[in-house]
């Protein structure tokens, strides 16, 4: 039976036909989702190999970042609140001495104590309701993650909200930061992205707003661990 049963052009041509038509369609009518971010920000920081932050073009990770645009069925299963922390920290994915990427969800007038981000890249998403970011030059002293005191308060930079979809990025370069929650009834969330993922590995600063004095935090946590802190 089966061998008078030809392999026709026509059917093939027919399920090729139609199998491209609705790839099409798909890919026209399909949005950017997470899994394709993370998907994109693994390719770029490539799959092996240690890489040092100046190795990475984070206006380009910037970019995909902005090319997301927040859907909560993409994120709701990394979602965890704890109203008796500040925020929570959940990992979306660690990409192993490359970069961890996390979804942070803040209570409302909740926010981090004032950071450096341990000589990495950080871009934060909003995925939900507002974050305000209060930025700080960077303390004058020579080695900072040694805890070193300086006399004279933190100085602000800037300031500024940020909503639902918009993107931030700061490094050590730029200066410290503290972020919160400005809403008095409704939790933020955003996505973040660390690379290296140094905070993660080896620790980060804290800061006094006004003695600019540092204090090395080991460990920057994630849940399963979900302690907080700042990264
Ligand atoms: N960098 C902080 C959040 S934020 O204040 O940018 C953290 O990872 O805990
Ligand atoms: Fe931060």
């Amino acid at each position: 039976m089966s061998s008078i049963l030809p392999s026709s052009p026509t059917i093939q041509i027919g399920r090729g036909f139609s199998s491209n038509y609705f790839d099409a369609r798909l890919r026209l009518t399909s949005r950017y989702d997470l899994d394709e971010l993370v998907r994109d920000i693994k390719a770029h920081l490539g799959e092996s190999g240690g890489i040092s932050s100046t190795d990475v073009n984070e206006k380009y990770l910037i970019s995909l970042a902005q090319k997301y645009a927040s859907q909560p069925s993409d994120w709701a299963k990394y979602f965890y609140n704890d109203t008796s922390k500040n925020y929570t920290r959940n990992a979306i994915e660690n990409i192993n001495q490359k970069a961890n990427i996390l979804l942070l969800v803040w209570n409302p007038r909740k926010g981090s104590p004032i950071h450096d981000h341990a000589n990495a890249h950080c871009i934060m998403k909003i995925l939900a309701g507002e974050l305000e970011e209060t930025v700080y030059h960077m303390p004058d002293q020579d080695m900072p993650d040694q805890g070193a005191e300086t006399k004279s308060p933190l100085e602000i930079k800037s300031q500024k909200v940020y909503r639902s979809n918009e993107v931030t990025y700061i490094s050590d370069d730029i200066g410290l930061h503290r972020v919160r929650n400005p809403s008095s009834n409704k939790v933020a969330v955003s996505l973040h992205l660390y690379t290296p993922p140094n905070a993660a590995d080896y620790g980060f600063n804290i800061f006094d707003e006004s003695t600019g004095k540092a204090s090395f935090v080991p460990q920057a946590r994630s849940v399963g661990h979900p302690e907080g802190g700042a990264e």
